[in-house]
C-alpha cells in the first residue's frame, strides 16, 4: 500500500493513520527519516504502539522506580548573589563533582527565554513541506540542518527525538547574543580555577570558538517506557547551556552514586554542563558527564541547547596551565573537528567519546 494511504497525508492536516501498527519498519523509517515527517509526525498520526526500531535494549531504558530512589539533585547556583568569589566557587566545586548545575538569576532577559522557545514551537509546527527544507539532502547549507533521532544511519534503535540545528535564526542570534556575558563569566570562572589568567583571543577560540544552537522536539510517545528521547551520552561542547520547558525528563547520572538523577525543571533557569572538550583541556579535573532524556508519554517536550564549542580547527589538549604543576596529562593532543567527526559517526554510546582522546 503506497505510504500516502496509510497516513492520508495533507499539508492543511495533520497526518492520520488508517491502520493500528507498522507492519513494516521501512515505512516507517520512510515517514519519519526520509520523508521528513519527524517523529513529531509519526506521534501526530495517533499511533498506539511504538514501532520496532525505537524499542531500545532493555538497559538503555530508563525504569522509574529506579530513578526516584534517589534524593541527590545537582546545584542551583543563583549568580546574582554579590560575593562573587562564592558564586565562582559553586561553579567551578559543581563542575568538579557533577559536571552538571543549574543556574538563576543569570542576567539573561526572561522575555529571551520565552521568545526562544516560542520561536521552536513555531518552527516544529510548520508543514513537513517547509521543515523538510533543511533536511541532510535538501538543506543548502550545513550550518542548518532538520533531522530525526540522533544518527539514524548508525543506530540500531532509534531516539523519540527531532531536532534543528543551526547557527543563524534571529530569536537564536538574540538568544545567543544575551547570553555571551554570562557564558564569558562561567569561563572565566573556570578558567581562573585552572590558572588560565584570562580569556585572551587564543583561549577564546578554544573555548567558545564556534557556536551552535539546536531546538529539540520531544513528541508525546506511545511506549515511553521502551524507548528514549535522547540515549546516554556526554556533550562533545566545552560548555552547554541548555533551556528547557517546564515538562521534565532529562536525567543525569551522578559521579558519586552512579544513580541517574532528574534536572528538575526550574523557571527562567539555565542548565549547564561541562562538555568533553572541557574535560580534556582541563585534565580531567572538570567532568562531562553522562546525560539522558526520557520520552513522555502524555506532553510534548522542547529544549534549546547552546552548545560552546572550541572552534572546528582548534587543538585541543591539557591546557599548558593545569600540566605547569607538573600533573600528567591523561590526553593527548586532538583537531576538535576530528573529535566530533567521531562523536556523530557512532550511535550515542555514553561516555566513550572521550576514548578518542585517551592517552
Ligand atoms: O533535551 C535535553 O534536556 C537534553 C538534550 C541533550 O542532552 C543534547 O541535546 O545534547
Ligand atoms: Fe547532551
Amino acid at each position: 500500500m503506497p505510504l500516502q494511504r496509510l497516513f492520508q497525508v495533507s499539508t492543511k492536516m495533520a497526518p492520520t493513520l488508517s491502520t493500528a501498527n507498522f507492519a513494516d519498519p521501512a515505512e516507517v523509517t520512510e515517514f519519519v527519516v526520509n520523508k521528513g515527517n519527524g517523529v513529531k509526525g509519526l506521534s501526530e498520526t495517533g499511533i498506539k504502539a511504538l514501532p520496532d526500531q525505537y524499542i531500545q535494549p532493555f538497559e538503555e531504558r530508563l525504569i522509574n522506580k529506579f530513578v526516584n530512589e534517589t534524593d541527590e539533585a545537582i546545584p542551583v547556583i543563583d549568580m546574582s548573589d554579590p560575593n562573587e568569589n562564592k558564586v565562582a566557587e559553586a561553579i567551578c566545586d559543581a563542575a568538579e563533582k557533577w559536571g552538571f548545575f543549574q543556574v538563576i538569576n543569570h542576567g539573561v532577559p526572561l522575555d529571551v527565554l520565552d521568545n526562544v522557545k516560542a520561536a521552536t514551537h513555531r518552527f516544529f509546527n510548520l508543514p513537513v513541506e517547509e521543515k523538510s527544507r533543511f533536511t541532510k539532502e535538501n538543506s543548502l547549507t550545513t550550518n542548518v540542518r532538520f533531522g530525526t533521532s540522533f544518527s539514524p544511519r548508525a543506530e540500531k534503535a532509534l531516539e523519540w527525538k527531532d531536532y534543528l540545528s543551526l547557527f543563524f535564526v534571529n530569536e537564536a542570534l538574540e538568544y545567543m547574543n544575551k547570553s555571551k556575558t554570562m557564558v564569558r563569566k562561567l569561563l572565566e570562572y573556570l578558567g581562573k580555577n585552572l590558572n588560565v589568567k584570562e580569556l585572551d583571543e587564543t583561549k577564546e577560540s578554544l573555548f567558545m570558538g564556534s557556536i551552535r544552537v539546536n531546538l529539540n522536539y520531544y513528541p508525546i510517545c506511545p511506549n515511553p517506557d521502551l524507548t528514549v528521547g535522547v540515549g546516554r551520552h556526554s556533550d562533545v561542547s566545552s560548555l552547554t547551556i541548555l533551556l528547557q520547558d517546564q515538562i521534565g525528563g532529562l536525567h543525569v547520572r551522578s559521579l558519586s552514586s552512579g544513580n541517574w538523577v532528574h534536572v528538575p525543571p526550574v523557571p527562567g533557569s539555565f542548565v549547564i554542563n561541562i562538555g568533553d572538550a572541557m574535560q580534556i583541556l582541563s585534565n580531567g579535573r572538570y567532568k562531562s558527564v553522562e546525560h539522558r532524556v526520557l520520552a513522555n508519554g502524555s506532553n510534548n517536550r522542547i529544549s534549546v541547547p547552546i552548545f560552546v564549542n572550541p572552534k572546528p580547527e582548534s587543538v585541543i589538549g591539557p591546557l599548558p596551565e593545569v600540566i605547569a604543576n607538573g600533573e600528567e596529562p591523561i590526553y593527548k593532543d586532538v583537531v576538535y573537528s576530528d573529535y566530533v567527526r567521531y562523536f556523530f559517526k557512532k550511535a550515542h554510546d555514553g561516555k566513550k567519546t572521550v576514548d578518542f582522546a585517551k592517552i
